[in-house]
């Protein structure tokens, strides 16, 4: 009785732990869409070098978001943060038409990680308040969304800027 009740207690004060990661090519938006929903706020940012970690708390669930350096020379250390990852983010600048190439290579690479094979994949279509910025659906198209196969994905049109999305 003792032992059971001790069980359900620390399940009850115990929180679950999810690992998301966001990345991205650099300039694409990850860091300003981590503060934004951390905190609600536009930050100033410089360019990533490693990475940021936050905690966000939503209803006893604990996510620790890691937001990757998208630099080029940086983009090769993004699978050594894979590892137990629930889910992926990918921040894409929507406005940035001639990068868009880059970001379904990093992307279609990344979905073959052994480690990711069970990760859910949430892409923002970023940086929409810029003028010429393409939708959504033109985002999935150049990204070959619907080429991954048992891949739960889901594309959003946002502005961390903003707040739209
Ligand atoms: N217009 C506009 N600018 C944005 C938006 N989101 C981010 N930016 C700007 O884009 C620039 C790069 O943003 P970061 O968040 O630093 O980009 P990052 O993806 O973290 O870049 P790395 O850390 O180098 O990989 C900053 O000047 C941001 O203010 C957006 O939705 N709209
Ligand atoms: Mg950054």
């Amino acid at each position: 009785m003792g032992i059971m009740l001790t069980k359900l207690w620390r399940k009850l004060l115990s929180k679950e732990e999810v690992k998301i990661v966001i990345v991205g090519l650099d300039n694409a938006g990850k860091t300003t869409v981590l503060y934004k929903l951390l905190l609600n706020e536009v930050v100033v940012t410089t360019p990533t070098i490693g990475s940021n970690v936050e905690e966000i708390t939503y209803k006893n669930i604990k996510f620790l978001m890691w937001d990757i350096g998208g630099q080029e020379s940086l983009r090769s250390s993004w699978k050594t943060y894979y590892v137990n990852t629930k889910a992926v983010i990918m921040v894409i600048d929507s406005s940035d038409k001639e990068r868009l190439h880059i970001s379904k290579t990093e992307l279609h690479t990344m979905m073959e990680s052994e480690s990711l094979r069970n990760a859910s994949l949430l892409i923002f279509a970023n940086k929409q308040d810029v003028k010429g910025a393409l939708s959504a659906a033109k985002i999935s198209e150049a990204l070959a969304l619907s080429s991954l196969k048992d891949r739960q994905w889901h594309i959003q049109a946002c502005s961390a800027l903003t707040g739209e999305g």
